[in-house]
């Protein structure tokens, strides 16, 4: 379940403060109408993976090949190929429901590749490479030197066995790699970018392996797509998109904050933050997101969102947590003048520090949305990720751009690729 509020005044009474209402509204019809018209030819298929799809039964008979005896599960990917899968690995961790240790080196680093290979076991290891074009350098490079290091260990003749892939049809080097290699490679959907496939089997293949269940994370996000549909007005997606939108268009907005009070929803923040970025900041446009988790960031970035510049629409996303995790000890607390925490939980403490962060950005005139997810599941999951992708869709309308292309980071590759074959 997956609610929103924006304290205890009224987002009407906060638009009137705001002398923005008339504004609001108008971007309101326009929004509604765009999720009406986006209803009506079936919903995005990035957010509305039916749990019935036919893709289910290649999941699951693929992550049943991947975890015989897997001691060791590395996702090579990055960007949207990754943070998707974290996000839902972040939960698995919680739950500690598998033996398997999960590895998920998204950026390039030497020095964490070199720790990598210290620490794994190459027998037990299993590598799944996502790539949707195929061709990104750095996934590749992890590829070719993960290759050399497992051959190394297990043989040429057992490695495909160690490996699957994902990566878009047609002429591709990953595909060509994957294929020559006689591993499984699985189709990544054509019609869905990398920062919206979390829901296809670039980010449910590797929950599958986590022992995670794809049809929670699926069935989440079909419900908030139905209400999206049914009652799109009321939709977190569109009140948000709608709400970020005015505030840029005529309060000076400019940066977007995501804060969620639960550490398993760290990777989900980066997740998040990708899909903003790229979606969104266009010809000269957009909103940078930034990212932060409570209670940590109340202690390094708090002062800024309180105490600096009012440019920033904050969001703190909560999962309920009263009475839960550890006790802090009555007697113990109370000999040190602690008593204010004496016989309170940990979660107790979250929960009253999230209320005292809106609180206080509410006192200093910030506007604060709380999304409120009622307990860390697949489902909520999937509905947080369907909700901040229609979210994103609906603000690109709104601005006018192009949520789903990224033109302006090719030139870097292009670069990239130069000064590596001009190297010395
Ligand atoms: O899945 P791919 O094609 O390897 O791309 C990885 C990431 O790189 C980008 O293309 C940006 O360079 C992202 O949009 C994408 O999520």
């Amino acid at each position: 379940m997956l609610n929103y509020s924006f304290g205890k005044n009224s987002l009407e009474s906060q638009l009137d403060a705001l002398g923005i209402r008339v504004a609001f509204e108008k971007n309101l019809t326009k929004a509604v109408s765009y999720a009406d018209a986006i209803s009506a030819s079936n919903l995005p298929a990035f957010a509305c993976q039916g749990s019935s799809a036919p893709d289910m039964a290649i999941m699951m008979a693929a992550a049943k090949r991947i975890k015989v005896g897997c001691s060791d599960f590395v996702l090579l990917g990055t960007g949207g190929s990754s943070l998707g899968a974290q996000a839902a690995f972040a939960l698995a961790r919680y739950r500690q429901s598998v033996g398997i240790r999960f590895h998920t080196p998204d950026s390039l680093c030497p020095f964490e590749m070199d720790y990598l290979f210290s620490s794994l076991n190459p027998s037990g290891t299993h590598i799944l490479v996502v790539s949707k074009s195929g061709s990104t350098a750095e996934t590749l490079a992890q590829l070719l030197v993960f290759r050399a290091w497992l051959e190394a260990s297990v043989g040429a003749e057992n490695l495909a066995d160690h490996f699957t892939f994902i990566t878009e049809p047609g002429a591709r080097p990953l595909r060509h790699y994957g294929e020559a290699l006689g591993a499984l490679v699985l189709d990544h959907p054509a019609d869905i970018g990398g920062r919206f496939s979390v829901l296809t089997k670039v980010g449910m293949l590797p929950a599958l392996v986590a022992g995670l269940s794809a049809k929670g994370f699926r069935d989440g996000a079909e419900r908030v797509c139905s209400s999206f549909s049914d009652q799109p007005a009321q939709s977190a997606a569109v009140v948000g998109a709608v709400l970020i939108h005015t505030l840029h268009q005529y309060r000076g907005i400019t940066q977007v904050l995501i804060m969620a009070y639960a550490d398993i929803l760290r990777a989900f923040t980066r997740w998040q933050g990708q899909l903003w970025a790229e979606s969104l900041g266009k010809g000269g446009l957009g909103t940078t997101p930034i990212r932060a988790i409570g209670p940590v960031d109340q202690h390094s970035q708090m002062q800024l969102f309180l105490d600096g510049p009012n440019d920033k629409f904050c969001t703190i996303i909560t999962v309920p947590s009263l009475n839960l995790g550890p006790r802090i000890d009555g007697a113990d607390s109370r000999a040190y003048g602690l008593d204010y925490m004496a016989g309170r939980t940990i979660g107790d403490m979250v929960t009253c520090e999230s209320r005292a962060t809106q609180d206080s950005l509410r006192l200093q005139g910030r506007m604060v949305r709380e999304i409120i997810i009622d307990s860390l599941s697949e489902a909520n999951l999937g509905g947080l990720f369907a909700s901040f992708m229609l979210e994103t869709v609906l603000t690109a309308h709104l601005m006018g751009v192009n949520a789903f292309d990224q033109p302006a980071v090719e030139q870097g590759k292009v670069f990239t690729r130069q000064y590596l074959s001009e190297l010395a």
